[in-house]
């Protein structure tokens, strides 16, 4: 028999598998180095959010024939009045700048120019994909540019949940009339994403399609610096960052941070200055903080918000998951679910 759970230990959630063969006394737990040694230490265990934490020691295990693991869970009933001990309401924010587009191959100034990903950009929309593959998402929000949207829908067919990225057409009213779903099933089993222009890249002004190498050898490297990354200094009849973070901001904060106090987790797939902006707010960053931040193409960033703060979960860059995310309690059983379902 194979299952797996949840332990925290040390702060940190880890998933862990464990095997018993026909001895049920012989039990091995595997992908889980850091139990492992501190075994018989305290160590907290949870699942799917019915159970409280407890000592678990090996002996719990070996001593008990045909008992598993599993059967040292405390159901919620049996909670003591310590609250601190419950789950408390958490969601997921992943922000995603799209793939490399053609025309951050060619280093052009592309702002609100309509560009598609590069094949390069699509792979790494893939990978981005695969990273979050085991995080739950209610919602999604792209920008009117089809790179993000690319993005976005390239990254959402790796989920392991296997829903459909529906784009939701709602701009008149013949539109969402026309694209309505009459399956309850079909609706739930679907990722609706919503496109906003107010999360469009920042307008570049008189330097969309110019080359930025160019540019910089015309006007100097500072000048050049200014545009692209102050805070207040608008590129020649373009926007500044501070006007893009007044509608991708004020966006974000009445579309989609009721979401996340609602309960509901949201993945958002932009541009570098939109996501900036976003990141400027989600980490109280000032004007001066916002300059030395650069957003790679394709690589999700995860945010927890919980009671009123986004808490930074680091990026999934890592050869693993483990590696890359600390994950939360509520999100490690939500991966738990999908390896049940996938069973
Ligand atoms: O619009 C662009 O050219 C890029 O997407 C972002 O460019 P930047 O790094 O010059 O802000």
């Amino acid at each position: 028999m194979i299952s797996s759970g949840f332990l925290e230990f040390n702060g940190a959630v880890q998933v862990y598998n464990h095997a018993c063969d026909s001895n049920p006394h012989n039990v091995s737990l595997i992908s889980l180095p850091v139990i492992r040694k501190g075994f018989d230490s305290d160590v907290r265990l949870f699942r799917r959010g019915i159970c409280s934490m407890r000592n678990f020691r090996l002996s719990d295990v070996c001593a008990t024939p045909q008992v598993s693991i599993m059967n040292h869970i405390t159901p919620v009933s049996d909670w003591n009045s310590d609250d601190s001990m419950r789950p408390s309401i958490e969601t997921a924010l992943i922000l995603i700048r799209h793939g490399e587009s053609m025309w951050n191959e060619k280093n052009l100034f592309t702002g609100s120019v309509d560009v598609p990903l590069t094949r390069r950009g699509v792979e790494e929309a893939i990978e981005a994909g695969k990273r979050i593959s085991n995080l739950p998402i209610d919602y999604v929000y792209t920008s009117a540019l089809i790179r993000s949207q690319m993005t976005a829908v390239l990254a959402l067919i790796q989920h392991r949940c296997k829903k459909v990225p529906i784009i939701i057409h709602n701009c008149n009213e013949q539109a969402e009339a026309w694209s309505q779903i009459y399956s309850d099933e079909a609706r739930k089993q679907s990722f609706p994403v919503i496109r906003a222009w107010q999360l469009n890249e920042r307008m570049y002004g008189e330097l969309q399609g110019l080359n930025k190498q160019e540019i910089a050898k015309r006007y100097g490297e500072e000048q050049v610096h200014e545009w692209r990354r102050s805070y207040e200094i608008p590129p020649p009849e373009g926007e500044s960052l501070q006007m893009c973070s007044q509608r991708a901001v004020g966006y974000f904060k009445e579309h989609i941070e009721p979401h996340l106090q609602s309960g509901k987790h949201v993945m958002v797939a932009a541009h570098a200055n939109t996501l900036r902006s976003i990141i400027m707010y989600l980490e109280k960053l000032t004007s001066r903080q916002v300059i030395g931040l650069e957003v790679s193409t394709g690589v999700p960033l995860l945010y927890i918000y919980k009671e009123g703060t986004f808490m930074k979960r680091g990026s999934p860059v890592g050869s693993s998951e483990a590696g890359v995310y600390a994950l939360t309690r509520n999100l490690a059983l939500y991966r738990q679910k999908l390896d049940e379902m996938s069973c």
